[in-house]
Order: structure tokens, then C-alpha cells, then sequence
């Protein structure tokens, strides 16, 4: 439920990315799930969400896909995306003023099915204890660690799938961001970064449809999830 107390909070959506394990003719992002792409999909469940007064989209430089899109016409920002990840979300986080805007979630455009109450919950339970989080999911399935055969079984108790939005103070996040990438961590979500930083991260429970669409498989199952809900 959106608090007028609340802060103008931006929004960055890493979308530069090649979908090389879709093995797709087209970025994935730009795949289509019920007549609209994923990005467009994405996008709307931050612009559900009346708290978000600003999305950066971080494009690849060679993106050939987005012009095509509803989005081309709307006011939203869009910055250059980096060779990885982190550097997509660290380029577009140069473009917001924590003066102006200081918290940021940062929500993938591979994930397409994120409910905006999730992200109100992200966003409450956070401003609440004024400490960064993220959306997570816990592990229901038994752990194996091991390549060809069972090295061993890891305990499930306090596992946790990270998803996204992810949700921190933005000065804090560009300071953590920069240092772990030149610390030369390895950062695969923001929240790795501000761990390493020393802050305390809240894992704040989300829904297990909100998957991120990286296999093929993945999409059939987004229409499954969509068609779900239709009902
Ligand atoms: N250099 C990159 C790499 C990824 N992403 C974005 O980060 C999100 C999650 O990354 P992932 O699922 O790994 O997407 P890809 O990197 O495109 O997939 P793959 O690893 O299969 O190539 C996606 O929305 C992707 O577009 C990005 O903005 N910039
Ligand atoms: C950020 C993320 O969605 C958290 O699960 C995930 O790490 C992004 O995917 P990638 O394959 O690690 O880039």
C-alpha cells in the first residue's frame, strides 16, 4: 500500500543483456509472452507500483530491438548497459541523484511476473527498518553441491532463492557497487555488493512465480503462471 511518508524512489532495469542461455534469434528481453515482450512486461509491474516515480532502462549500445517497443515512446530514461550485470546497474546509477532519489530498486527485465504488492512489501518492510532488502524465495527442495555424482547434501534450513527488485539506499549502493567491482568481486546481484560493503541485507519473502526467464523452458512456464492468474 503506498505511504505518502514515503520517499521518490527510482527504479533501474538491467535489459543490455544477451540472453545467450535462451538460445533465442533476438535478445530474451525482447521475446514475446501474451502480445507484449518481456521488457514491456517488466516495466508495467514498476509502473504499478505509484512509489516508483522514475525507471532507467539499461540498454545495450547496439540494441536493435527496443525502438520497436510501446516503450520507445514513453519518458523513460534510458542509459547505456556494461559488459556485465553490475556494470549496466552501476552506468545507469550515475544518472540518479540521491539527493533527489535516495533509495533505488533495481529489477531485472528477465523477470516478467514480479506482482507490484511484492514490491510495495519490499518496499514497506524496508523504509520501515530503514535497512536495504530484497524479494526471496526459500529453497524447497533438497540441496546436492557436486558435478557428475554427489559431493553433498546441503541443508536447505535458511536457503533462500534471491529475486529481484532489490531495494537499497542509492548513495549507498553506487559507493558498494563501485568498490566491490574494483575490488574485483564478484558481484552477480546488488545485494552480494552491499554484503561485501558490511550492510545488512533483508530478505523479505516473495512470491516463487516471479522466476526469471533465462532457459527456454522458462517462457512456456511464464504462460502457464500469466494464464493462472487470468482465471
Ligand atoms: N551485461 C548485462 C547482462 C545482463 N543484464 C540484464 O540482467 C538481467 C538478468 O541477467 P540474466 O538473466 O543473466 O540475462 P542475460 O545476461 O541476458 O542472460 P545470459 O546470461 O543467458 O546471457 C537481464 O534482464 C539482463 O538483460 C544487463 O542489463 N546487462
Ligand atoms: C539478480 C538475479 O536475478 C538474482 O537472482 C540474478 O543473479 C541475475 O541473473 P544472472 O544470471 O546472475 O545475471
Amino acid at each position: 500500500m503506498q505511504n505518502p511518508e514515503w520517499p521518490a524512489i527510482a527504479a533501474i532495469m538491467p535489459a543490455a543483456g544477451i540472453g545467450s542461455r535462451m538460445q533465442a534469434a533476438l535478445p530474451k528481453q525482447y521475446l514475446q509472452l501474451h502480445g507484449k515482450t518481456l521488457l514491456e512486461h517488466s516495466v508495467a509491474r514498476l509502473q504499478a507500483v505509484p512509489a516508483v516515480s522514475a525507471i532507467w532502462l539499461a540498454l545495450a549500445p547496439d540494441d536493435s530491438y527496443f525502438a520497436a517497443t510501446a516503450l520507445a515512446h514513453s519518458d523513460i530514461q534510458r542509459v547505456k548497459g556494461g559488459a556485465e550485470r553490475m556494470h549496466s546497474v552501476l552506468n545507469a546509477l550515475q544518472f540518479i541523484d540521491e539527493h533527489h532519489y535516495p533509495w533505488v530498486l533495481v529489477h531485472d527485465a528477465a523477470r516478467p511476473l514480479v506482482r507490484p504488492d511484492d514490491i510495495e512489501k519490499l518496499i514497506t518492510q524496508c523504509l520501515a527498518a530503514n535497512e536495504g532488502g530484497i524479494l526471496a524465495c526459500r529453497v524447497r527442495d533438497t540441496m546436492k553441491r557436486g558435478e557428475l555424482c554427489v559431493a553433498e547434501t546441503v541443508s536447505r534450513e535458511h536457503l533462500w532463492h534471491a529475486l529481484t527488485p532489490q531495494f537499497f539506499p542509492t548513495a549507498m549502493l553506487k559507493a558498494a557497487l563501485k568498490d566491490a567491482i574494483q575490488a574485483g568481486v564478484a558481484v552477480t546481484d546488488e545485494a552480494s555488493a552491499m554484503e561485501w560493503a558490511g550492510h545488512k541485507v533483508l530478505l523479505v519473502e516473495g512470491r516463487s512465480d516471479n522466476i526469471k526467464i533465462t532457459q527456454p523452458a522458462d517462457l512456456a512456464l511464464a504462460a502457464f503462471y500469466l494464464e493462472q492468474l487470468a482465471q
